[in-house]
């Protein structure tokens, strides 16, 4: 009989390595009310521009247009600081808090938290790595995964759509952004 599913879906070819510590990230255990996805996008700009961009927790809004400011409120931008963002009119949000949780400048592994402010994405957490192309040298693949609370009067698809559209304008600003600098980063 076939493995039970749990076991394939987390079976990755020997290969493939996740850091031990991203693997508590994806095994959040996932019940009716959470939803989880990833989305990858290819950008043809090297690693170091593009990690220049993301590893910036005080400054998000640099590719991230849905908001309009960031004020780091703790800490000086390493793991555990606190940021307050301001987001643009239109959407059903008004601010949130965020928590740096991973900063990994050998692996390339950003995660933050979101632990407050008036949206309706409770607990939500992502997780964004870079990995160099390996079809294309001056390529980087970016994977951002995240899990959220589906909020009380959503389904969990409305949620990840919801999630899903944000997340893609994100990498999709980071990629027009990465590619204008060329091979510069930005400090
Ligand atoms: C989905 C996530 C961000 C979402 C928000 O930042 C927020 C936390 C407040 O405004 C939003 C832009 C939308 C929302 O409802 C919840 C993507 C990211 O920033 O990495």
């Amino acid at each position: 009989p076939p493995p039970p599913p749990s076991t394939t879906i987390w079976q990755l070819p020997p290969t493939i390595s996740i850091p031990q510590d991203l693997i508590h990230h994806h095994t959040h255990i996932l019940t009716p009310h959470h939803c989880s996805s990833a989305v990858v996008q290819t950008i043809s700009a090297p690693l170091p521009t593009v990690w220049s961009i993301i590893r910036r927790f005080d400054n998000p809004q640099a590719y991230k247009h849905f908001l309009k400011s960031c004020h780091v409120i703790l800490g000086d931008g390493d793991v555990g600081s606190l940021r307050e963002v301001h987001v643009v009119s239109g959407l059903p949000a008004g601010s949130s808090t965020e928590r740096l949780e991973i900063l990994d400048d050998e692996r390339n592994v950003m995660s933050f938290s979101v632990v407050g402010g008036d949206h309706r994405l409770q607990n939500y957490r992502s997780v964004t790595t870079l990995h160099k192309s390996p079809v294309c040298d001056d390529a980087t693949v970016v994977v951002e995964s995240y899990v959220v609370d589906v909020p009380p009067e959503n389904t969990k698809e409305e949620t990840c759509v919801f999630v899903d559209t944000i997340v893609r304008c994100n990498l999709i600003s980071l990629k027009q952004i990465a590619e204008s600098l060329g091979g510069g980063t930005i400090n």
